[in-house]
């Protein structure tokens, strides 16, 4: 494989008279940690679904982990792949075990039980809940969770696999926070880890923007209005023209806030 985990040239996808995403040329290679930033209705979860194997274009080509979509099994790609959503957290029964929910992300991908295996991925899934800060929550209900631990879950759940390319969407929505600052520092730290997946993280918000991350695609009505280092295209300008006001950018040490001027 070479070191392009993402490769889109020339994407468009359309529903009906809706242009969900046009024009996107994009690659994210394999030590690269984006963050998708946009407006609600940008085009963001549409850009993480192509980059899941979940949707094809309707023009242009995706390329994702050297297998392109269209001329590719999908079934045997989205196991390469941790998506962690909204979407994936609702499918959860919400009577599994979190441990289970871990560790049965192994399972789908073996297909098959054995003593040995079972053992390996009991001990890899408790070291993920630890790594997770969640280790003490292995017996509990998924349903009896907070939003917070959920997202946790599934993360953990996503790394099971080992996946070489983890796709965030919104990890911090609907958290409070004490939450959202807890999870910025895990993912800090899991983009910090070099031996951690390509990643591809997608926000509304700056202050969600995990410390490590390299690389920001600014996204609005469907169109990319910037991409590159993230420090090269967080800028106020690029802002203003992604969320449609004036706005204040200010860092401090390696996060960035942001607010409406006057
Ligand atoms: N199947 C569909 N048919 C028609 N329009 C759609 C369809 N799916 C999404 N859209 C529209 O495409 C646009 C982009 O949607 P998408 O979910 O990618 O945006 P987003 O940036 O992730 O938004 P949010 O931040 O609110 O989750 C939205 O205006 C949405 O209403």
């Amino acid at each position: 494989m070479d070191d392009q985990v993402i490769r889109m040239g020339g994407v468009s996808v359309r529903r009906g008279e809706n242009l969900l995403v046009g024009g996107v040329d994009w690659s994210v290679e394999l030590d690269e940690r984006w963050v998708v930033l946009g407006p609600n209705g940008a085009g963001k979860t549409t850009l993480l679904k192509l980059a899941g194997a979940e949707m094809h274009p309707t023009t242009g080509t995706v390329e994702i982990l050297d297998e392109q979509l269209g001329r590719t099994n999908v079934f045997e790609l989205r196991p390469r792949i941790g998506l962690c959503s909204a979407a994936v957290a609702a499918r959860v029964p919400g009577d599994e075990l979190v441990r289970d929910v871990v560790v049965s992300a192994g399972y789908a991908v073996l297909g098959r039980w054995r003593e040995e295996y079972d053992r390996m991925d009991t001990d890899r899934a408790a070291e993920l809940l630890d790594t997770l800060g969640i280790a003490h929550l292995a017996d509990r209900a998924f349903a009896t969770l907070s939003e917070g631990e959920r997202k946790r879950t599934i993360i953990a759940r996503a790394l099971m696999t080992d996946p070489e390319l983890l796709l965030l969407d919104e990890p911090a929505a609907g958290l409070d926070l004490g939450g959202r600052e807890d999870l910025v520092a895990r993912l800090s730290g899991l983009a910090m880890d070099p031996d951690a997946p390509a990643m591809t993280l997608v926000t509304h918000h700056v202050e969600e923007i995990p410390p490590g991350f390299t690389h920001a695609l600014l996204l609005a009505d469907g169109g990319v209005v910037a991409q590159g280092l993230l420090d090269d295209v967080l800028t106020e300008d690029n802002l203003a023209k992604t969320f449609g006001q004036d706005l204040e950018l200010q860092r401090s040490g390696d996060r960035y806030f942001a607010r409406r001027r006057g």
